[in-house]
């Protein structure tokens, strides 16, 4: 049975943790291998958030004739070159996550990579199952980051119908005609942009009444409207079968209007993602989880057993990469300084949708806010009403803000239109470091007229003393 100082399960943001200060540590990498290739580097780089981006992308420029007739410009989108667009994007991460497993293979003397499943049979004891056969090592001290996988439902007929979910649908040979997405979260929104710009008949398919719902009430409100325009949105609804042939599947769905039928070439199910903790047998490790799966974590990524951490989707209620990312540096500096250990600082996590439109969020939302009984100022600020919102003819974005009025400081920060991702950095900055909306409004230069003036207008609009 080999001994480790280190094992680390799981190479997304796990395998960041490596630098030149574990030289001299005794390492192994375990890793199963992720997407419909089983490649090294985790969920964000090979089946998450990279490639999805460089697919919104091509969206993003696919969809613009869209927005010329109201600018009194005709475009034309002439062909979309699907096996480019794919091979294009693949051709450039697959490198990478070749390159980063090379790396720690045949560059690392001082870590083992294993390429196989681990589970646990005890304490810090991982059985490892490879191609090979199974072996089990042990360590002083293990970093659980093995992250989740997406949900499927329970749906009659299911089982028997090919269907994709986010690790496999970036990679069809052909766009189809006809898709339906089975949820309407993150990824079906994500999704739903960039297939419907790329030519394909989109039908989005959700449980509840709104598109997003666990954003801001306004903002998934405007965007639950403007999906309605776009796609064949379909609401309230269940689904209480599927199946599939001639090449249609066709899901049965039971909804306000009764019951109905959606047939599309494709099923892309986005209804979630559930931690890996099962898999990896947490509790044969002696790790806590909650009622979801999560691994319990402390404020310093301390898991129920001495020496072992976790971060990341395993152990995070914000399934986001940079939170990840940030988890893994705590992580790190824990492990190198045990004697003087650092907290994860998860106040103010951002997120952003890149659908269309996009959206990001930092902060309470209204009904939080309202839920929680903390008193609040709110304001908000079209696009249309900012110099720049009339080049762009933008007619439904708008940010909107909560504010303490006590104190001025803000809560919380919604933005859903061009750029918002990018544009609302400056709020996440003004979060973290106590700045009040007064004196960030008025205390720099806002650049006349650029699309942050939307931020500056909707600080102004607060009703603050
Ligand atoms: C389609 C999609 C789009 C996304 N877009 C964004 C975005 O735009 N922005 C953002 O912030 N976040 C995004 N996310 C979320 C983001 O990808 C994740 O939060 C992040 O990658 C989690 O990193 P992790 O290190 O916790 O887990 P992962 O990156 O999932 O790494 C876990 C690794 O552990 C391995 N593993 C699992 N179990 C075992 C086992 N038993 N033995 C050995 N190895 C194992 C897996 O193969 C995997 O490689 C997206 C996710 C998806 C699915
Ligand atoms: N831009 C980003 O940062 C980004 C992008 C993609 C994914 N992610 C991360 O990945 C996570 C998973 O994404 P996701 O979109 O799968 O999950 P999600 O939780 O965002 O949305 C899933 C939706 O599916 C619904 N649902 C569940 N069962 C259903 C059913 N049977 N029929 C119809 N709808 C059903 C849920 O109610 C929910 O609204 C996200 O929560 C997010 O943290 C982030």
């Amino acid at each position: 049975m080999q001994h480790f100082d280190l094992v680390i399960i799981g190479t997304g943001s796990g395998n960041g943790i490596l630098d030149e200060r574990f030289d001299d540590w005794n390492v192994a990498i375990v890793e199963k291998g992720i997407g419909p290739n089983g490649a090294y580097g985790g969920t964000c780089l090979n089946v998450g958030c990279i490639p999805t981006k460089m697919f919104v992308h091509t969206a993003d420029i696919a969809s613009a004739p869209d927005s010329g007739p109201k600018l009194g410009v005709g475009l034309e989108l002439q062909d979309v070159r699907w096996r480019e667009i794919r091979d294009r994007i693949f051709g450039r991460i697959d490198p990478i996550a070749a390159g980063g497993r090379r790396y720690r293979v045949e560059d690392n003397p001082n870590v083992t990579v294993y390429e196989g499943t681990g589970r646990f049979t005890g304490v810090k004891e991982l059985a490892v199952t490879t191609t090979s056969g199974s072996e089990t090592i042990t360590a002083d001290r293990f970093v659980v980051a093995a992250g989740g996988r997406p949900t499927i439902p329970d749906v009659p007929g299911l089982d028997a119908v090919d269907h994709h979910t986010s690790d496999t649908i970036m990679r069809l040979d052909e766009l189809p005609r006809r898709m339906a997405i089975m949820g309407t979260g993150f990824i079906g929104a994500e999704f739903a942009h960039v297939f419907s710009s790329l030519g394909v008949e989109v039908t989005l398919i959700g449980r509840s009444g709104q598109v997003l719902r666990s954003e801001d009430i306004d903002i998934s409100h405007r965007f639950t409207g403007i999906a309605a325009d776009r796609w064949d949105l379909r609401l309230n609804r269940g689904e209480t079968g599927v199946e599939r042939s001639g090449g249609i599947t066709r899901l049965h769905l039971d909804g306000p209007a009764g019951a109905e039928v959606v047939e599309a070439e494709v099923l892309l199910i986005a209804t979630g993602r559930i931690p890996n903790s099962d898999l990896l047998g947490a509790a044969n490790g002696g790790l806590t989880t909650t009622e979801d799966g999560k691994i319990k974590v402390d404020a310093m990524q301390h898991t129920s057993i001495e020496g072992v951490w976790a971060l990341g989707d395993i152990s995070s209620k914000h399934e986001l990469k940079h939170v990840a990312n940030h988890e893994e540096r705590v992580v790190q500096h824990n492990l190198l300084h045990p004697g003087a250990p650092m907290e994860a600082d998860h106040r103010f996590v951002p997120h952003a949708v890149f659908s269309g439109p996009q959206i990001a969020s930092v902060g309470l939302t209204e009904q939080d806010a309202q839920a929680h009984g903390i008193r609040y100022v709110t304001a908000t600020q079209e696009y249309a009403d900012i110099a720049y919102g009339w080049a762009m003819e933008d007619t439904t974005g708008f940010a909107k803000l909560l504010a303490d009025p006590a104190t001025g400081r803000l809560l919380g920060a919604h933005i859903m239109g061009p750029q918002a991702p990018t544009l609302i950095q400056p709020l996440i900055q003004a979060m973290h470091f106590g700045l009040d909306a007064r004196s960030m409004a008025r205390g720099q230069y806002w650049i006349h007229p650029a699309m942050p003036e939307l931020v500056e207008n909707a600080l102004l609009n607060l009703p603050l003393d």
